[in-house]
Parts: C-alpha cells; sequence; structure tokens
C-alpha cells in the first residue's frame, strides 16, 4: 500500500477549499486502489468539523499536529511541522497547494527533506508500478506555449503544489477515516513576532468560489463599467483576461488562466476575449461557457456552449436591459 499526504491549508482558523479539492481528485484518482490517503491537518485547535469534512472529502487517514504555534501561517514552523511527521512517515507523495502559504513552503519542505517538487501543476495523474506509485504532474512550460508532465522519480516523497479551482470538491458519503494525533513537540520557536494583524478590505475577490462570471478582454475593454452592471443584477462576479488587466483596467486578482486564477463556475461569460490557450486554461472546465465575439474564428468558440458572433458593445447593453427587465416584472 502506497501512501499520498495531503497538506491541509488553513487560514483565519478556516481549512481553505484548495486542500479539500486535492482530497477528493486524489480520492477519484485512486478509487480502486488500496493506496491511502493521508490529511496533514496542522492546527492550534482540533475541531471535530475539520475533522468531519476532511473525512467526507476523502481522507483515508488524518494526521492532526497540534500546536499554539500553528495558529498563523509561519514558514519556519510550517516547515518543521511538516518536516516531522515526513520524517517519521513514508510517504510516496505528498501535495499542497499553489497558494501563496504552498508555494512558499512547498520549496523549502522539499529542499529540507531533499526531494523534487513541481510547481503549479494543473493536472495530476499516477502510474502503479510494482514497487512504486508514480506521480505525474503536468504545468505549463516555455511561457505556456506547451504542457510539460514531470516526474521525480528517484526520491520520496514526490512532491506538487497545484492551483486552487483545478478540481472540484467532491462528498464521499459515508466514508470513514482513521485518525491519528502527532504528537512530536515543535522544538523551534518562531523568529516572527505579529505586532497587529489588518485586513486588506479593498474589495479582494476569491474568483474560484464565483458560480457566475461575467468576463471581459480586450474587445470590450471600455465595457467594463456594464460587465459590472450586469454582474450586480445577476449575483455574478467580473473577471478579466490579462490583456485588460495589463492595461490596469481590472486588478490582478480579476484575471483568468494561466498566471491568474483557474474557476470553474456554473456559467462563465466571455465577451471579446480571444481564448489563447493561457486564458482558457484557467476557465475551460466552467459548466457552461457563452461566448460573445465578432470573429466567427475566434478560439474561444471551441469551448463555448453558446456561441455568439456579433458586436459585444451593443449585446451587452441588450443584455443588461433585459435583465432589468426581467427583475421588474419578478
Ligand atoms: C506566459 C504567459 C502567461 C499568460 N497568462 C495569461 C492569463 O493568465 N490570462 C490571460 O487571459 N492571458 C494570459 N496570457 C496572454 C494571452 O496569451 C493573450 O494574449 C490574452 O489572453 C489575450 O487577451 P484577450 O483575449 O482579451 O485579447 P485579444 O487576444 O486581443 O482578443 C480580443 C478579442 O476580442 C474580439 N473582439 C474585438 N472587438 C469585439 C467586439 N466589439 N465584440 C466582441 N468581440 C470583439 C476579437 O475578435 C478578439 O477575439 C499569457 C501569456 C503568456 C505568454
Amino acid at each position: 500500500m502506497k501512501s499520498i499526504a495531503i497538506f491541509i491549508e488553513r487560514r483565519n482558523q478556516k481549512i481553505c477549499s484548495v486542500g479539500l479539492e486535492l482530497l477528493s481528485e486524489t480520492k477519484r484518482l485512486l478509487k480502486d486502489s488500496d493506496n491511502q490517503i493521508v490529511a496533514l491537518y496542522l492546527t492550534d485547535k482540533k475541531t471535530d468539523e475539520d475533522i468531519n469534512r476532511l473525512e467526507t472529502c476523502g481522507a483515508d487517514k488524518i494526521i492532526t499536529y497540534v500546536d499554539p504555534q500553528f495558529q498563523t501561517y509561519d514558514t519556519l514552523i510550517y516547515t518543521k511541522g511538516l518536516e516531522n511527521i515526513i520524517k517519521t512517515n513514508d510517504f510516496d507523495v505528498l501535495l499542497l497547494g499553489s497558494t501563496l502559504i504552498g508555494r512558499d513552503l512547498g520549496p523549502r519542505l522539499s529542499a529540507r527533506v531533499h526531494t523534487g517538487l513541481t510547481a503549479d501543476a494543473t493536472l495530476l495523474e499516477f502510474e502503479q508500478t510494482e514497487e512504486r506509485l508514480n506521480l505525474l504532474a503536468t504545468r505549463p512550460a516555455l511561457g505556456g506555449n506547451l504542457f510539460a508532465t514531470i516526474i521525480c522519480p528517484d526520491h520520496k516523497p514526490q512532491m506538487a503544489t497545484i492551483r486552487p479551482g483545478v478540481f472540484s470538491i467532491e462528498v464521499f458519503d459515508n466514508h470513514k477515516a482513521e485518525k491519528v494525533i502527532f504528537e512530536e513537540k515543535i522544538l523551534i520557536k518562531s523568529k516572527v513576532e505579529i505586532l497587529s494583524k489588518k485586513v486588506n478590505e479593498t474589495a479582494y475577490v476569491d474568483l474560484t468560489k464565483a458560480k457566475l462570471i461575467i468576463a471581459g478582454g480586450r474587445g470590450v475593454a471600455t465595457m467594463f463599467p456594464t460587465l459590472k452592471e450586469i454582474a450586480l443584477l445577476t449575483g455574478g462576479e467580473v473577471a478579466a483576461s490579462r490583456a485588460v488587466v495589463d492595461q490596469n483596467i481590472e486588478p490582478k486578482d480579476r484575471q483568468v488562466g494561466q498566471t491568474g486564477v483557474t474557476v470553474r463556475p456554473s456559467v462563465y461569460v466571455a465577451s471579446g476575449i480571444s481564448g489563447a490557450i493561457q486564458h482558457m486554461s484557467g476557465m475551460d472546465k466552467s459548466e457552461m461557457i457563452i461566448a460573445i465575439n465578432t470573429d466567427p474564428n475566434a478560439l474561444i468558440f471551441n469551448v463555448a456552449d453558446i456561441s455568439i458572433i456579433a458586436d459585444a458593445n451593443k449585446v451587452l447593453p441588450l443584455l443588461k436591459e433585459e435583465i432589468q427587465l426581467i427583475k421588474h416584472q419578478l
């Protein structure tokens, strides 16, 4: 039996969705094998609610490591915590979210335990041989012009960070996990003293949670006020292509794609977006894609469920009026 460990990231005392996404995807990929999926839950305070979520999202074993120093993320403390667990467990694979925390923790940890790390993967596969469970992690390479599948054949655990929002969270009813408490003390102290915390209120948006995304590209660069009104009327979120973000029309946290956010909403409306591979890799798993473009050969139409060949500068105001009318009648 091989084991795949997944780091469960927490922020503001809550489990982040990326850890649950990784549990669910690994469970789906390995459903017919006897390999073990292990959730690494580092926390200052264990809660039954957290344990239940990890269990139902696919963890076969949950290793809980409680220490007051795990309250807020700290590079040294978390690296030491994971190193302690890795050194007493023979994990074959270790996965982390490609978040600010995972991108900080992953490389440091891989150097500490002398193994390889594939950063920013967008696809995971496993290959079972008699001796090994190989992780095949695929990520965009050479400026997004090709996808590279990377393996780490000689070292363990084989590590990868995976972008949030790439996989969906699944609930496996009645799934049960073995629960273990990791007892070793963290013998180092943080070198960081937090004097105060200030939440940045400036409209940070988490597009990965949006059910409806109204996205615009260079073709509708002047139409963002209308896109925002439509989003407000429909309860959606506005997103943009990099061409728009590079022109400072929308902030970076609204950029969808390879160097932005990966999303999979119920509906993604793409107006004036050509459909470059770097954009589509961030949205092509949306449940329904509606594309509006003047160019009938635009690549975005290859992934669209509904294709509207038209001038979005004319369609969007009409769409807004229609929605206003429907809302008025309700
Ligand atoms: C390493 C790397 C990483 C990248 N990462 C990202 C990323 O994360 N996200 C991203 O988006 N891009 C990314 N890019 C850039 C990407 O390659 C494209 O350049 C970008 O996505 C193009 O944006 P766009 O579709 O808005 O603009 P364009 O390609 O210029 O397309 C504009 C579209 O609007 C249409 N149009 C024009 N007028 C109208 C109208 N009136 N009505 C309707 N349609 C109209 C045109 O037909 C065209 O299809 C990256 C590039 C590189 C090299």
